[in-house]
Formats: C-alpha cells, sequence, structure tokens
C-alpha cells in the first residue's frame, strides 16, 4: 500500500486504544491541524483510521462581563457606595448614591434590578436602603465571574467552575458570559490500519503544490501530486470586499455609460437655487420648509449666474412660454441663494443643463450620476437619512414616454429585472411624471424604485434648453433591495448592517 507522506505521518502518530485529537497528532507530526484533518480523512476513506467527532461547550466572558470582573458589578458598586453613605442605618437618597457609585446611563437600570433581586436592600420613594444581612463578598455570580476570568474560559462548565447550573444560566441571561462551541475530532486506528502498518506501508512522495522550480526543472513530469481534499477542514478566510452597495454602483455605471451616458459631478452642498428654484419648486413648497432641508449655516452661494437667476425668478412669478402663468408666490433671491445638503441630484442635472458645469448641450445627450442624498425622513425599512441617487436626462428632439419606459426597462433589465411597473404622478418640474416600481423578491410586494417625467418647459425654458429632456432620479439601495432580496434598508448601510449579509451578498452581472 501506497499512502502520501502525510497520511503515514498521522497513521504512524495514531493508536489503536487512545483516541488522540487532531491538535495531538498535528503536534506529533509537526503538521497543521487542517493538514492531519484532511489526512485523517482520507484515511477513513480507506477504512484506516476512525474519525469522531465531539462537540464541546466553552463558557467565555463576554466584553461586559469582563469589565465587571475589573470594576465590580453594578449592583455591589451600588450596594458599596450606600453602605459608605449610611444606607445602612438611615435610607439615603438614591442620586447622591449613584453619583458615588459611579455608575452611567444603563448600568443605573442593572445595579438597581439586581440590587433588589439579590436582597442587596431596597429602594423605596426614591431613597436606598441596605439589608443588614447583605453579603456581597458571599455573591455566586461574582464568584463565578471571577473563577472564569482566572482559568481563562477554555473548556469550562458550570461543574469545572464548582457553581450551580442556575448561575451560569443567570450569568448568560445579563449577557456577561457566552457559551462557545468548539468541535474536536479524534483519530484511532482500525483494526486495518494495525494490519497495515505491521505489512508495511510506503510513502509515496507526494507533491502538494506546483512550483516554478518544478515546471523549470521538468521534475513535474514524474511527480505524483497530492489529491486536492475538498472536504479538509480549513479556516474559513475573509478578506476585505467591496461594500454591495458600492458594487452595486459600480455596476450602474458601467450599465449607464454602456447606454452612452456621461458621468456628471458636483457638490453635496448647494445652492436652493439649483436644488429647487431651476426645477419650478415655489419657494412655500412643503419640500422647502426647515422640517425636510439640511440647511446649513455657511456663506450664501455668490457664483450663479445673473441672468440665469432673472430667468427662473421670471419662471416662478409669470410663467414662461406662450400662455404662462408664474405661482404669483413670493420669490427672494436670498433664499434661493443659501446652501443646504441636496435632497436629490436633480441638483446637477441643473448644473449640466444650464451649461454652467461644461457639457456639451447640442442634442442628442445623455447624462447620468450616482451620488449620495439627504432627506430629513423617518427612518424606516425603507427609508434612510441619506441615500444614493442614480439621477439621468436625455435630451432630445421629440421625446415621449415610450423613450422613457423603455429607457428603464432596458436599464432594469440588465440587473435581471423585467417586471417594473409605472404610476402616473405629479412633480412640480416634470409633465408627465412617472414613478417606477418593482416587486421585492422575498415580500411580493412592490416597492417604489424610482420618480421620473419630462421637464417641463417652465424648466428647460430659463435653463436655456428647447429641445425635450426626459429624467429620473431611481433610488440604488432599493435597486440593490431588488437585487440581493434585502428587506431592510437598514441591513445594507448604517450601524446597524447585517455583517454576514455583506460577507455574502452577491451582486447580480
Ligand atoms: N428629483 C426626483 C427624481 C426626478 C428627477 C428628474 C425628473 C423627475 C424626477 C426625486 O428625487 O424623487
Amino acid at each position: 500500500m501506497r499512502l502520501t507522506e502525510r497520511q503515514l505521518a498521522v497513521l504512524e502518530a495514531a493508536s489503536a486504544t487512545d483516541e488522540r485529537t487532531v491538535a495531538e497528532l498535528g503536534e506529533e507530526t509537526d503538521l497543521k491541524p487542517e493538514t492531519v484533518a484532511g489526512a485523517a480523512f482520507d484515511l477513513a476513506d480507506e477504512g484506516l483510521v476512525e474519525v469522531a467527532s465531539v462537540t464541546d461547550e466553552t463558557l467565555e466572558l463576554t466584553d461586559e462581563g469582563r469589565t465587571y470582573v475589573d470594576e465590580g458589578l453594578p449592583e455591589t458598586r451600588l450596594y458599596r457606595a450606600g453602605l459608605d453613605a449610611g444606607a445602612d442605618a438611615d435610607p439615603v437618597s438614591m442620586g447622591a448614591v449613584i453619583g458615588e457609585a459611579d455608575l452611567d446611563g444603563p448600568e443605573v437600570d442593572i445595579a438597581l434590578a439586581n440590587f433588589a433581586r439579590k436582597g442587596f436592600g431596597s429602594v423605596d420613594g426614591g431613597e436606598l436602603s441596605i439589608a443588614s444581612d447583605a453579603d456581597p463578598d458571599a455573591d455566586p455570580e461574582a464568584a463565578a465571574l471571577a473563577a472564569l476570568a482566572d482559568a481563562g474560559g477554555a473548556g469550562l462548565d458550570a461543574g469545572d467552575l464548582g457553581v450551580e447550573a442556575s448561575v451560569i444560566d443567570r450569568l448568560d441571561s445579563r449577557g456577561l458570559v457566552a457559551l462557545a462551541e468548539s468541535v474536536t475530532r479524534t483519530v484511532t486506528l482500525t483494526d486495518d490500519g494495525v494490519d497495515a502498518l505491521m505489512t508495511g506501508v510506503e510513502a509515496a512522495e507526494t507533491v502538494g503544490a506546483l512550483t516554478p522550480e518544478l515546471l523549470a526543472s521538468g521534475e513535474w513530469r514524474d511527480a505524483e501530486f497530492a489529491e486536492y481534499n475538498v472536504e479538509a477542514e480549513a479556516e474559513t478566510a475573509r478578506g476585505g470586499r467591496k461594500h454591495v452597495l458600492r458594487r452595486t454602483a459600480d455596476r450602474v455605471k458601467d450599465v449607464l455609460v454602456g447606454m452612452g451616458f456621461q458621468e456628471m459631478e458636483g457638490p453635496h452642498a448647494d445652492a436652493d437655487f439649483w436644488i429647487n428654484d431651476c426645477l419650478f419648486m415655489p419657494q412655500d413648497h412643503p419640500a422647502r420648509t426647515h422640517w425636510d432641508r439640511f440647511a446649513l449655516d455657511v456663506d450664501p452661494m455668490e457664483e450663479i449666474p445673473d441672468e440665469l437667476i432673472d430667468r427662473v425668478e421670471s419662471a416662478h412669478r409669470d410663467g414662461w412660454g406662450e400662455d404662462a402663468d408664474g405661482y404669483h408666490s413670493p420669490w427672494s433671491e436670498e433664499f434661493a441663494r443659501e446652501v443646504a445638503l441636496r435632497g436629490h441630484t436633480t441638483s446637477l442635472s441643473m448644473r449640466y443643463l444650464s451649461g454652467v458645469a461644461g457639457a456639451e448641450l447640442e442634442p442628442p445627450q445623455r447624462y447620468f450620476s450616482v451620488e449620495k442624498v439627504y432627506r430629513n425622513d423617518t427612518l424606516d425599512p425603507t427609508h434612510l437619512l441619506e441615500f444614493f441617487q442614480i439621477e439621468g436626462w436625455v435630451m432630445a428632439e421629440d421625446l415621449s414616454v415610450r423613450d422613457l419606459m423603455g429607457t428603464f426597462e432596458e436599464f432594469y433589465r440588465q440587473f435581471g429585472i423585467t417586471d417594473i411597473k409605472f404610476k402616473p404622478h405629479y412633480n412640480p418640474y416634470t409633465e408627465p411624471s412617472f414613478e417606477l416600481f418593482g416587486e421585492h423578491p422575498e415580500t411580493g410586494e412592490e416597492i417604489e424604485i424610482g420618480n421620473s417625467g419630462v421637464f417641463r418647459e417652465e424648466v428647460t425654458g430659463p435653463l436655456g434648453v428647447d429641445c425635450d429632456v426626459m429624467a429620473w432620479g431611481l433610488a440604488l439601495e432599493r435597486l440593490a433591495m431588488l437585487t440581493t432580496g434585502a428587506e431592510d434598508i437598514r441591513d445594507l448601510h448604517g450601524t446597524l448592517a447585517d455583517i454576514d449579509f455583506l460577507r455574502n451578498a452577491e451582486v447580480s452581472y
């Protein structure tokens, strides 16, 4: 029989009478545990050894548990501060004791709940008294935490610590200890294994990896390569990777560039003029109040062409074109120059269409951006205070709603989404306007994925554009929810993001 060198080493190190762990065999053979495990599985396939596994539960201190080992449990600190303040004789005011005990935030509630539960004393009418028979030094929870800290945690259970299981359960429910599972594999020689060793086994020299030397010398021709064992236990290696949203954004950019679009860029903090006034949004529109807008306390924006301001003001006051009528509501240049975080990237479309950004404006033209916007929304599964908008516009003669719908169908098809729906909508700056909806793959719900339309003459006229412009703002996060199946936008980014989801989510190509 011929085995690989590693298999032979493991076979020789294994015993027929003692179960030996992979770690022990690794030490003896000077091989890595995963190599030993791989060889052991191969030997088990040949019937030469038996591999068994035992799952062990190990107790570990959590970070909070470790803090209390160092600083004392909150209830014990409350007890000692109470004692110092004389609460064993007469009740003392809670406020003073809590300050003395140096408890803050959630620790106060933790201290109070456990203080009463452990019979250290009582709290009544805002005053704390200490029970005469209280003895925190005999507290089994503190003792168990200390024992666990001393023992370093490995392989311990309630029995090893000499405490009752109920104490461990309590520490577990307080989040001060955690149970970790570890699997230990053991290897024992079978009768066939013993026979094989007695009759003599040869090691075949095998090569684990093809090297430049093997190639250069030609030795690879005669080498025997170790078989690749896809079942061998190996550590999960987690490298850094691009965030799923960034990957989706990159993909969106590729798709739009492929569809003939050029990218726009511009300021996150911009004048209201570009964010709203150019869009024929009346200055008393609810979205322009301090409730919805993140206004910035900075100098007003100076560099806006005067003629453009005049034309936009005139559109607001008197309308644009024949039969036009304006809003007849107040319009102030001062307000137009105020700076806020943009609530949509349509501010970029205005900058580009007006010519100040140096864009080519001879039709046909196509521009896009995938950039962040800021809104004072209420957080929920589909809303964040900031998100990425996929902005875009197409300028051409005689555009129709069919062009708009066809563009979205083509765009979303690249992400495998073929069932978008359109709903007539109203925007002060587009006519007609449509909201876009897509079906969530997990919940089956129709979620809003974008807003679009053909710019009104009151928008294009003052900008100096005299052909049709269709435009849209799509939410990148909503697209990512449809492609990855994420049900809550907060799993995607922000402080509550789900790390496992981010590690494993696929971006469709
Ligand atoms: N600005 C719109 C999107 C949009 C852009 C351009 C035209 C029409 C709609 C929004 O944020 O919802």
